[in-house]
């Protein structure tokens, strides 16, 4: 019997999005043969709110996925209020799939570290497996309950359709969006950290440039 192949999704704000979030999707897609899902969230929940709003994000990352088809723009945030708590969207996505079909949560290594503040965090493992993505800069230790949690749960490959957390190692690319926001407001522009596309009509990065005004 031929097992299903795995849908992958990348959450994040996008402010704006750059090639650390597309070369660490495009990786993921590789090393687990999935399709990505590139999901923007409306209101990310612990953060401030970003500089550009969602639609203005989402036009990037539509601008900056033209010309392939294997990392995919999923908007299904944008049509929830509230804070977009990724836990709402595994559930959305577990009731498209079925109980079978391996659902793996990218999140960069800081993002992980992180998991144990998220909204209802045990029960995304019961909705996906967690790829955790290497990422450039220290500070990435886990704090102790969450290592008491997924330590029994680490695994070399993903296995059935959630659970397990795998770690991803992925070409190290120092490159932020606070970085790219900060060239922006020092009037910058940040070429090459980005995708070209996105410099292709100036409004999409009015609200950055902004910041340097
Ligand atoms: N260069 C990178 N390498 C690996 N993972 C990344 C990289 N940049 C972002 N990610 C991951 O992508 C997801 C979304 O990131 P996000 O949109 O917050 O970008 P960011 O560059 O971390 O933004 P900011 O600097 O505004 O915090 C997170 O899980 C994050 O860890
Ligand atoms: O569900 C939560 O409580 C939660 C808390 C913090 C972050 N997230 C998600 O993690 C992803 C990366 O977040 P951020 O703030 O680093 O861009 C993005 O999809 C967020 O919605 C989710």
């Amino acid at each position: 019997m031929s097992h299903p192949r795995p849908l992958a999704i990348l959450g994040g704000t996008f402010d704006p999005v750059h090639h650390g979030h597309l070369r660490a999707a495009w990786e993921a897609a590789e090393a687990l043969d999935a399709d990505v899902r590139m999901v923007p969230a409306r209101t990310p929940p612990h953060r401030p709110p970003p500089i550009a709003d969602a639609a203005g994000r989402v036009a990037l990352l539509r601008a900056a996925l033209e010309g392939q088809d294997r990392l995919v723009l999923d908007t299904r945030e944008l049509e929830r209020d509230g804070p977009s708590y990724t836990v709402d969207t595994l559930a959305s996505l577990r009731a498209e799939l079925g109980p079978e079909r391996p659902l793996v949560l990218l999140v960069g290594a800081d993002a992980f570290a992180g998991l144990s503040a998220w909204h209802l965090w045990r029960d995304l493992f019961g909705l996906a497996h967690i790829g955790v993505l290497t990422r450039p800069g220290g500070g990435h230790a886990l704090p102790a309950d969450l290592e008491a949690f997924v330590s029994g749960r680490r695994a070399d490959r993903v296995h059935g359709p959630a659970g397990s957390v795998v770690d991803i190692a992925i070409t190290p690319l120092d490159i932020a969006a606070t970085a790219i926001r900060e060239s922006f407001a020092g009037g910058g522009e940040p070429r090459y950290l980005m995708p070209s596309a996105c410099f292709d009509d100036p409004a999409l990065l009015e609200p950055y440039r902004a910041l340097g005004r």
